[in-house]
């Protein structure tokens, strides 16, 4: 059985008694590769990992690239040249003659193991200089480029469970170890050239001396590796017990569920979880704690062995006279020097392969994501007439039914059009399509004549306001959640609040509109469910787009906001188009068309008389609303 696969059976059997609930999720989706990799797989994927490592690190900065990789070569050259400077210091030690003569002529020779020594050491110092300053710009640009693509992927790839796998891990893992990535590089660089020096050191004193330094290393590297790995499989072994805690830790010290941790006296319940959670880390932790002391105690003893094996070949080689002892000294000192370069040489490779295989995930994903871009698109938008859907059906992905099949409809300029409905019927997923958010599977979405296949995204958006049911509560000024990235305009911004009757609520904050509406930062405040609706609809005014869509923008409003804002929406949105999504029906009888839909289909359409005179869907479920007005006790 090889060393790996024992080391993963050990900690199958020592980890039998985790809980069935932190078993290793999607995200560590590495773990058997990293656990099984032997020395073979990980040399073969070296070169690739080296290249993708220096071509990140070279577009994030050319100049700390080129200094880390020139000056680690350089120093490692230093490195060699004063090794073999020390043989001369010795040689001129162990010479015949008087000993103030001998130190003399050791002189030159010394001021070259000195300056070599200067030299390598300024070298290496700037190296890692260069290094440290390469880790965050590498950072920064692997996060950049993912964000870039996150925030332009078409809107249905964060419905691709897929797409949402390989991003979160490409998050959570691939961007902290780009920089990993390129670290690690240049430390194995460095290990591997204060080695390839401490072997050419011993080939120029004598051939024979090469292997010994094999002999010394073997011990050293087998304990470096497997201890490396213990600490990675422990990791990986709590890591979903650490995101638990970490949740738990959220809940039982943040704000938002302060209060309901005490409402329902969660507290015992939360603290036994936690508690169990950490338990189980700490049963873990310390499992690992003594195997890796095991394993260190036994890769000691095993490079004191083989140290001991090298010293009395030294010893042999000197006493049949096929060394001197200048080159024995030498041979004992660079043996030494090379075995720091080599633990952290072996440690670099195995952290690299690691780190190069979230790296790898990170590259993947932003391949991926590249496929959910949409294409470059040219058609241009004339003055608004209408937006229509044509027989459009929709099915999200993974899904198996369409959430709509075969719906048209259509908004015609100056309208204001109402969406109704049961819950699931599809009302917030058309407005999507009207919006351009998704695209249909079959049927057309049209504004005027262009189909909006045709149409740039980020166009048809600045012409069209969609105020989402479960719109976002930016943590940001109340100023910044109105004007929302557009140039701020204070005399348009008052009207947007007024006509939205947020103004009310804004001059009940203490910095007006410069309130922050996040009360995890100084200075914030926080909103009610209501207020922060009126906030999302003035931002949808502000906007001052064609068409307007406000999908179920009274629900947290009480009934008397509710009317003024229909009232305010019928009359600020004069000229402009609105669709409205409701179920208030009682708010939607003014509409100038009202489209019923049901499992994704439209089965009515018409205005309010004409839906009541036909007695379908529409007016059972309006006449049940009106009946709950009228008898209040039989509502209850
Ligand atoms: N992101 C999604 N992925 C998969 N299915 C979805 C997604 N969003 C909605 N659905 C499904 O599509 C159907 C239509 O949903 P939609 O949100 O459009 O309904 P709705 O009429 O707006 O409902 P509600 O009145 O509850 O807001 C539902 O069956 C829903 O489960």
């Amino acid at each position: 059985m090889s060393g790996n696969r024992s080391i993963r059976m050990r900690w199958r059997r020592r980890t039998a008694a985790e809980p069935a609930d932190l078993v290793v999720p999607y995200w560590q989706a590495h773990d058997e590769e990293l656990l099984s990799a032997g020395l073979g797989a990980i040399a073969r994927r070296l070169p690739a990992l080296v290249h993708d490592a220096i071509r990140v690190a070279w577009q994030a900065s050319r100049t700390d690239t080129a200094a880390a990789l020139v000056l680690t070569v350089l120093a490692g050259l230093f490195t060699a040249f004063g090794l073999l400077a020390t043989n001369d210091v010795l040689e001129s030690l162990f010479a015949a003659g008087a000993t103030a003569d001998r130190v003399r002529a050791a002189i030159p020779a010394l001021l070259l193991v000195g300056t070599a020594a200067a030299l390598r050491a300024g070298m290496l110092a700037v190296a890692a200089w260069a290094q440290e300053r390469l880790k965050p710009q590498v950072e920064r640009l692997a996060e950049t480029r993912l964000f870039r693509l996150t925030t332009r992927v078409e809107l249905t790839a964060f419905d691709d469970e897929e797409f949402h796998n390989s991003m979160q891990r490409a998050r959570d893992n691939g961007v902290p170890d780009s920089a990993t990535v390129v670290e690690m590089t240049v430390n194995v660089l460095t290990g591997a050239i204060g080695v390839l020096s401490a072997a050419v050191t011993l080939g120029v004193l004598h051939p024979a001396l090469m292997p010994l330094l094999l002999v010394t290393a073997v011990p050293d590297a087998w304990a470096a590796l497997r201890s490396a790995r213990m600490r990675y499989a422990a990791f990986r072994r709590v890591s979903t017990a650490r995101r638990r805690k970490f949740l738990l830790s959220d809940l039982m010290a943040e704000r938002p569920p302060a209060a309901e941790v005490r409402a329902f006296t969660l507290r015992r319940f939360l603290l036994g979880e936690y508690d169990r959670i950490a338990e189980y880390e700490q049963r873990v932790e310390l499992d690992v704690a003594w195997q890796r002391a095991t394993t260190r105690m036994t890769g000691d003893l095993l490079g004191g062995v083989a140290l001991a094996a090298v010293y009395g070949t030294l010893g042999l080689m000197l006493a049949f006279g096929f060394l001197p002892l200048a080159v024995v000294g030498t041979a004992v000192l660079t043996i030494r020097a090379s075995q720091s370069s080599l633990a952290s040489l072996v440690q670099s490779v195995n952290k690299l392969y690691e780190a190069g295989l979230y790296f790898g995930d990170y590259l993947e994903f932003c391949a991926m994501a590249e496929r959910f871009v949409p294409p470059e698109r040219t058609a241009r938008l004339d003055p608004f007439r209408r937006i229509a859907a044509e027989s459009v059906r929709f099915t999200y992905p993974g899904a198996d039914t369409p959430a709509l099949d075969g719906v048209s409809v259509a908004v015609e300029r100056g309208e204001i059009v109402a969406l109704v409905g049961e819950n699931g019927s599809g009302k917030t997923t058309l407005a999507k399509l009207l919006a351009g958010l998704y695209a249909p599977d079959s049927g057309t979405v049209r504004w005027n004549d262009a189909d909006l296949a045709d149409v740039d995204g980020d166009t048809l958006r600045e012409r069209i306001s969609v105020i989402a049911q479960d719109h976002t509560r930016w943590p940001l000024t109340a100023a910044q959640n109105i004007t929302m990235g557009r140039p701020r305009d204070d005399e348009r911004m008052a009207e947007a609040a007024r006509a939205a009757g947020a103004d009310a609520v804004l001059a009940r904050l203490d910095d007006g509109y410069e309130t922050l509406l996040d009360r995890r930062f100084r200075g914030g405040q926080e909103l009610s469910g209501g207020q922060w609706q009126r906030i999302a609809i003035a931002r949808a005014f502000y906007r001052d787009a064609d068409v307007m869509i406000f999908d179920e923008p009274t629900s947290a409003l009480d009934p008397r906001a509710e009317h003024a804002l229909f009232e305010r929406i019928r009359h600020h949105a004069a000229g402009r188009t609105v669709v409205l999504i409701s179920h208030r029906l009682f708010s939607v009888r003014y509409a100038d068309r009202i489209y019923v839909l049901d499992r994704g289909r439209v089965v009515e359409q018409g205005t309010h008389p004409d839906l009541l005179r036909t007695g379908g869907r529409y007016a059972q479920l309006y006449e049940l609303q009106a009946a709950a007005y009228r008898e209040p006790s039989s509502a209850c």
